[in-house]
């Protein structure tokens, strides 16, 4: 799809919709490893406190992969658990060969060390991918498990624009979950790629260089309009609640870190918020569940494609 004179906005790159596509694949791959190898891949999902926020996500996730075919199982913990504690729970799942991905919801309560639970959970079973071991074999060229936000990016990237290869990419953000993995995926894409980040000067001058602006920086409309490089591929990855008096005290709603209206004039593709990257990151998480069952079951992925596996 173009951009024509009639229609001067950029094409909305809707990530409900391939979201849906991505669990259905996965859905095709949980029937097939079942009837093949009888095999139902399981991901346990942990949630420590009560974040609302959080709640939803987790529930998301575990909903979506039931209905995948998955084998998923939601681990709630209260909010004043001891990190020995959770550590022992992801040791637990470990070493339970019908667990096959580990999941453990971020944010974590003050008492925790996210680091040290990280680092607790088997990297073959990390399928947020933020496990050193994982973020090392990205940055290596090996095949590791990918963070599931930027594997969802990466292939809205590929599904818009085919071949990255030579493109000019900004990534804004620097965060290990979400900035430092796109920078080395859109690498691996053979993608120019410039990580900027909330200090970075010319922030403006450096996006109307880019191909592609994956934004993913935390502030509501950082972004402008007249950032964006004509025609240029927008991947908004900011989630900010914004107030909204217009609507009543304290209520928000969920802003991203690019300016949309102003950007859809400009850029030829662009993903809204909502709507956009949040839905492609729970459905990758369900992709890296197969590819990670897949792999500690010594099995071929029924059906491996290009859409950003590692
Ligand atoms: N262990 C992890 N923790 C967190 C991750 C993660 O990938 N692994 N990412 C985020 C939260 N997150 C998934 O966990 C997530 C956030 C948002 C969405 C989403 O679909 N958002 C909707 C809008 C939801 C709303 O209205 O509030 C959208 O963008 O359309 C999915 C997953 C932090 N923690």
């Amino acid at each position: 799809m173009t951009q024509t004179p009639a229609d001067p906005q950029a094409t909305l790159i809707d990530g409900k919709a391939m979201a849906a596509r991505v669990r259905a694949h996965v859905a095709r791959d949980v029937a097939t490893l079942q009837e093949r190898h009888g095999l139902t891949p399981g991901l346990h999902v942990v949630i420590v406190g009560d974040n609302p926020a959080s709640q939803i996500y987790v529930r998301n996730k575990v909903a979506q992969a039931t209905e995948a075919g998955l084998a998923s199982v939601k681990h709630e913990l209260p909010a004043g658990t001891a990190e020995a504690d959770l550590l022992a729970l992801v040791a637990r799942l470990n070493a339970d060969p019908a667990v096959h991905g580990i999941l453990v919801q971020l944010p974590l309560p003050p008492q925790i060390d996210e680091q040290a639970v990280i680092a607790a959970i088997a990297p073959e079973k990390d399928v947020d991918g933020f496990h050193v071991i994982n973020a090392g074999k990205l940055a290596t060229g090996g095949d590791g498990l990918v963070p599931c936000t930027p594997l969802g990016c990466l292939i809205m990237l590929r599904d818009r624009l085919g071949d990255l290869s030579g493109l000019d990419a900004l990534v804004i953000g620097r965060s290990n979950i979400v900035g430092k993995p796109m920078a080395q995926l859109l690498l691996r894409e053979h993608c120019t790629v410039t990580v900027a980040h909330s200090r970075s000067r010319n922030l403006a001058d450096l996006c109307r260089r880019a191909d592609i602006v994956v934004a993913a920086v935390g502030r509501a409309h950082l972004v402008q309009g007249d950032w964006i490089k004509p025609g240029a591929t927008v991947i908004d990855v900011g989630m900010n609640r914004v107030p909204t008096p217009e609507k009543g005290a304290g209520k928000t709603r969920l802003a991203g870190d690019v300016d949309f209206a102003a950007a859809r004039a400009v850029a030829g593709a662009i993903t809204p918020v909502p709507g956009g990257v949040g839905p492609m990151t729970i459905a990758c998480l369900l992709k890296n569940t197969v590819t990670a069952a897949c792999r500690q079951a010594g099995v071929p992925l029924p059906s491996p494609d290009s859409s950003g596996d590692a």
